[in-house]
């Protein structure tokens, strides 16, 4: 089995293959299967995140949950393995934070129960265990905010074999690609 850091470096590298059409045509469908979803349908708030460096594109979620007249946040490191979410109501109010990520200015912290929490990953397996990037800040959120609804989004190319678990890692309830819905 693959440690964690080589899986990141596996999927860093398909990252760099993956054209920019690819990645936009690949998160148009995403978005459809997230927006077909009836967690999302029934939530009032939608914890997404800003995407970056060809993760999966998260606009259209954004852009549907507004018209739904849902409300969005989105995450802002805050500290050493620390993040917190912020309502946005434009893409104007993000500018580049931690490693050039958009983020949101601090405004009004968002501190719903239950959202709708679409959770980024560099590697996913069938089982649901992820690989982020490495400091930990969704387990950390996750294990303080356990009533979230999490939804994991990659591309098919981000599905290995296995992804090795630690004790402290939590899985999202779902992870959709353009090819299927594992869950
Ligand atoms: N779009 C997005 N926002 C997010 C996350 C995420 O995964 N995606 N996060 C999820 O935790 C948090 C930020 N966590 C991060 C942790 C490490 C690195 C980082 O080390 N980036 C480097 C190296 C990547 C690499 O290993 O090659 C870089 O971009 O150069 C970035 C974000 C909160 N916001
Ligand atoms: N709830 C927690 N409390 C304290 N430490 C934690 C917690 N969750 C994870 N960690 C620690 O954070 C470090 C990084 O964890 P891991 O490799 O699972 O991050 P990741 O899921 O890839 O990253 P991210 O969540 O930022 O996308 C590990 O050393 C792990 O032990």
């Amino acid at each position: 089995m693959d440690s964690k850091k080589e899986i990141r470096k596996y999927i860093f590298g398909r990252r760099k293959e993956t054209s920019v059409e690819e990645v936009e045509e690949n998160s148009r469908v995403i978005c459809e299967k997230i927006l077909a979803l009836p967690e999302f349908q029934q939530a009032d708030c939608v914890y997404a995140y800003a995407d970056y460096n060809k993760e999966v594109i998260t606009k259209g979620i954004i852009e549907a949950a507004w018209k739904a007249g849902k409300r969005v946040a989105v995450p802002k490191v805050t500290g050493a393995h620390e993040m917190k979410y912020y309502y946005i109501t434009s893409f104007d109010q993000l500018s580049p934070g931690y490693f050039q990520i958009p983020e949101p200015s601090e405004g009004e912290e968002a501190l719903e129960e239950t959202a709708f929490l679409v959770v980024p990953g560099v590697a996913f397996d069938i089982n649901r265990h992820r690989a982020g990037y490495g400091q930990g800040f969704y387990d950390r959120y996750l294990s303080q905010h356990p009533k979230h609804k999490t939804v994991a989004v990659a591309f098919e190319f981000q599905i290995v074999e296995e992804v090795p678990a630690e004790v402290t890692d939590i899985f999202p309830q779902k992870v959709v690609t353009e090819a299927r819905v594992i869950e």
